[in-house]
């Protein structure tokens, strides 16, 4: 069966080869970044990385005609720690450029959130100022996740690696992955559920200096106290952001206490 994700992938290959025939400078980034891994590492609240969504296959449009400066601006004003902007176009409408601009508008860290499969890919993540990416362990095999995950920090970069079980969590933790994301959606049927987050979290080496973050189907300070009561350190959220008319409000309600897991 073709899943969303083989889809989204196979879209990929024609991107990337027109992203080859430009490639992009290497510059230096103006703005220094704090990291997100200090942020997150045995922070006392359940922190929030606030997306740029404005659409998905799963929902369609979420939000027409954004401007992603504005929605960063507020983000941060609300305490976000990080934003994630995606930069797929053809099933999220997210652009490079999106990114690019909301880097220039805020100096908290920016991560570029796309299916990486290729290290130009990397390339332009950082030229447009991302200071993390996204790798997810689902879309690569071993030999290549390790690949592009050394290619990245080499280059500067902190990495989010998205795993959704735990064979993938297996396969994170064999790249010594520090920032460690449980999607709660599948990415081959679109299902959410939170208890995703409990599973992994359950076999999560918490004593290792590592972070998890939750992904994905976050709504409320409900589903924040869940998933902070299972440990996460950050929650990911994109759709119920967007469509918040009261996104200051919105961001502070995730931002709950947690307890400190320490070995
Ligand atoms: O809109 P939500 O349900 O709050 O989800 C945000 C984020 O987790 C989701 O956009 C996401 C998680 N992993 C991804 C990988 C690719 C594209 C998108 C994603």
């Amino acid at each position: 069966m073709t899943t969303i994700l083989d889809k989204i992938l196979a879209a990929k290959i024609g991107q990337i080869e027109q992203m080859l025939l430009r490639p992009v400078s290497d510059q230096a980034e103006i703005i220094v970044r704090k990291s997100l891994f200090d942020a997150l590492y045995q922070s006392k609240t359940l922190q929030v990385i606030s997306e740029i969504k404005r659409a998905s296959p799963s929902k369609g449009l979420i939000a027409e005609g954004i401007n992603p400066a504005e929605k960063a601006t507020r983000y941060v004003d609300a305490g976000a720690v990080c934003i994630s902007v995606l930069t797929d176009t053809p099933f999220f409408q997210g652009t490079f450029d999106d990114l690019a601009e909301v880097a220039r508008t805020v100096d908290i860290p920016i991560l570029c959130k796309d299916f990486i499969i290729h290290p130009i890919q990397i390339d332009y993540a950082k030229n447009a100022g991302a200071a993390v990416v996204l790798l997810i362990v689902a879309a690569l095999e071993q030999g290549m996740l390790n690949s592009l995950y050394k290619y990245a920090v080499s280059k500067g970069l902190e990495v989010l690696v998205e795993v959704h079980d735990s064979v993938e969590l297996d396969r994170a933790l064999q790249l010594d992955a520090k920032i460690i994301g449980i999607n709660n959606r599948d990415l081959r049927t679109f299902q959410v559920d939170l208890s995703r987050t409990a599973e992994i979290a359950a076999i999560f080496p918490f004593e290792e200096e590592r972070v998890l973050i939750s992904e994905s189907g976050i709504w409320d300070s409900i589903d924040a106290i869940k998933v902070a009561s299972y440990g996460a350190s950050a929650v990911l959220v994109g759709e119920s952001l967007m469509r918040s008319g009261e996104i200051e409000n919105a961001v502070r309600s995730l931002q709950v206490k947690r307890e400190v897991i320490t070995s």
